[in-house]
């Protein structure tokens, strides 16, 4: 219970310390003085059942008329009330749950968490769909945290109330001589409420625990079930070729099964939850009316007393019964809680794990490793690498069977791989890696074109230190490296992505370039980041000898300055000297199985 208030109570924070914060608690404020001033609403309303319903006794048409319309008016007032209250909470919720989302995307993308959890993680690490975690849960904890709060709020002020009115009018007792005994039980209306309520909340506790693990398990299969489409999305063209969409099927048919066994746990226990939470609501309007009929019939209670008891009963137990309305969306609170807790937790583990590779930045204009040793995230060798040193300018072919951690050793470089030992002294200057497997973003091709740099809009500046480009300076670079005019001829499926300039590669993916386009575009971005450290990571595998000639080539010319560190398994054709750094596989008395670098220059 203490560690759920202390996780709820981070979230919380972290729905405060967002740029929309305070707003989300001015709102918070708002709705909860609305409630209250419903609570006064309803509180005259009770006392209008007495005066309503005595008039009707009395036969008095005019009292009647006149509580007709005094009924009119509060009703009015409630439902105004109620209605802003919904407004104003919903508001609420927009300012918190866009606190919280920029907190978890500032946790998963600052530290590069979401890399580290998704494939350089031990498995003790590994997080499950934390597109779920962020794009849902962040919204059920906030709509939850603030209905529930209020709701409680609002209970524990309205239950002060209502009891009192009950206190008021319960004037009589219940005599048990029914039962043979000479007693008397004095207000039992006011005893009967509380006790009720408590037994009731115990059943729906003892039937309903399960509901919150059975809740928190669906949403996990849901999010399995969303991710294998999603995946399915994106390969589509490489299914379609392998006449894959029967292994698809089958593997969502798996999935979905999951979601239907989980399902039928679920709706039963709903069922049995519901069996006893039914009645029980429909209870509560009409047991008082039973309760107070011994006073009625005794003459104690007048009939607009009487039907003011049952409403003032009713308030009573409606308001005390909120654990056992609330029992579903408290399950469903609390499970966004703990995932939202255990995602936070993990990412700040991953970002804040220590590396065994020391990575230093200094003045330097040479790229130097000293004892570096790479091994997966198990502990088994990946490869040793022998010290080398690169100098500002030079072209480099890294070259190695494959699987032997070239990829590894530029992920060691960029900083991301943390396991092994050793040192890398990063040299001054901007440094960019190609992948071996392309990106596209979302957006259009301009966009993509100087990914990661922004692309301005027509009369838009760059802010301050941003590096931006204008659509003609995109379509510039598009333009050297072979794909001028791609952008106009994009995929038409702008309307239904909704990008702004029309030509989206959302929708086609990668599928709407060639495999050797990709990488033309992948080229132009070196282009556009004028980077003075390139590292090409199989980044022309695509294309053929004279457009990787004429690439490289382009790539020399426009950034004559800039060092080319090139993984490839054929050799570069690059003007110029180029140095090998050969990878072969060691004497087996020298290394064992282990892959060794050695540097060599060709
Ligand atoms: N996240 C990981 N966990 C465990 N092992 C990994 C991980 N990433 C890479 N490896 C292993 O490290 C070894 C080197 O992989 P790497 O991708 O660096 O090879 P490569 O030389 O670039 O191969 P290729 O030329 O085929 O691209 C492989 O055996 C691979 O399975």
């Amino acid at each position: 219970m203490k560690a759920l208030a202390s996780c709820i109570w981070g979230l919380f924070r972290l729905c405060m310390s967002g740029p929309g914060g305070k707003a989300g608690l001015v709102c918070f404020g708002g709705v909860l003085a609305l409630n209250l001033a419903g609570v006064y609403v309803n509180v005259r309303l009770i006392a209008w059942y007495a005066a309503f319903y005595n008039a009707l006794q009395k036969m008095d048409a005019s009292a009647a008329l006149t509580q007709i319309g005094v009924f009119l008016i509060l009703i009015a007032l409630a439902s105004a009330l109620a209605l802003l209250a919904i407004w104003v909470r919903k508001i609420g919720i927009m300012h918190w749950r866009g606190a919280l989302t920029s907190a978890m995307l500032d946790a998963w993308l600052n530290s590069r968490a979401h890399w580290r959890l998704a494939h350089g993680g031990q498995p003790d690490n590994h997080i499950d769909n934390p597109d779920q975690r962020i794009a849902e849960d962040c919204e059920i904890f906030v709509r939850r945290l603030l209905s529930e709060a209020l709701d409680v709020i609002t209970m524990v002020v309205g239950l002060f109330t209502y009891f009192s009115v009950l206190w008021s009018l319960s004037t009589f007792s219940l005599p048990l001589g029914f039962i043979g005994l000479d007693v008397e039980i004095p207000r039992y209306m006011v005893w009967a409420a509380p006790i009720y309520v408590l037994l009731s909340s115990l059943v729906t506790h003892v039937l309903g625990a399960r509901l919150m693990k059975l809740n928190m398990e669906q949403q996990h299969r849901e999010a399995d079930f969303r991710y294998a489409l999603s995946r399915l999305r994106e390969a589509s063209s490489a299914v379609s070729l392998q006449a894959g969409e029967p292994a698809e099927r089958r593997i969502l048919d798996q999935r979905f099964s999951r979601i239907v066994d989980n399902w039928r746990y679920l709706i039963r226990r709903e069922f049995i939850v519901g069996c006893f939470i039914r009645p029980y609501m429909m209870s509560t309007m009409r047991l008082p009316l039973f309760l107070a009929a011994p006073a009625y019939f005794a003459g104690n209670v007048a009939l607009g007393g009487l039907m003011q008891l049952n409403v003032a009963f009713q308030q009573v137990t409606q308001t005390m019964s909120w654990f056992i309305f609330s029992y579903h969306d408290l399950a469903e609170f609390v499970s966004a809680a703990r995932r939202l807790n255990g995602f936070r937790v993990r990412v700040g583990e991953a970002a804040g794990a220590s590396s065994g590779i020391a990575l230093t930045h200094g003045d330097v204009d040479q790229l130097e490793t000293r004892g570096l040793s790479l091994t997966s995230p198990h502990g088994g060798v990946i490869a040793r690498i022998p010290d080398f040193t690169i100098s500002r300018g030079e072209t480099v072919w890294l070259r190695g069977a494959s699987g032997r951690g070239k990829s590894t050793l530029f992920k060691a470089l960029a900083g991301m791989w943390r396991y092994g030992e050793g040192k890398v002294v990063c040299p001054s200057g901007r440094a960019m890696f190609l992948p071996q497997h392309p990106y596209l973003p979302l957006g259009d091709l301009h966009q993509a074109a100087v990914y990661p740099a922004s692309l301005l809009a027509e009369g838009e500046l760059p802010k301050p230190g941003e590096r931006a480009f204008t659509v003609a300076q995109a379509e510039a670079l598009l333009q050297a490296v072979g794909l001028g005019g791609r952008a106009a001829t994009w995929a038409p499926a702008a309307a239904e992505t909704g990008c702004a300039r029309g030509h989206c590669i959302a929708h086609a993916g990668p599928q709407g370039l060639s495999g050797g386009e990709q990488q033309r575009l992948m080229l132009a971005r070196v282009l556009a980041a004028a980077a003075d450290w390139v590292f090409l990571d199989e980044a022309t595998s695509a294309l053929d000898q004279q457009a990787e000639r004429e690439l490289f080539q382009l790539l020399r010319q426009r950034l004559p300055g800039a060092t080319l560190v090139i993984v490839t398994h054929r050799p570069p054709p690059l003007p110029g000297p180029v140095r090998t750094i050969d990878l072969t596989w060691p004497e087996p008395e020298e290394a064992g199985q282990v892959a060794v670098f050695r540097v060599a220059t060709a």
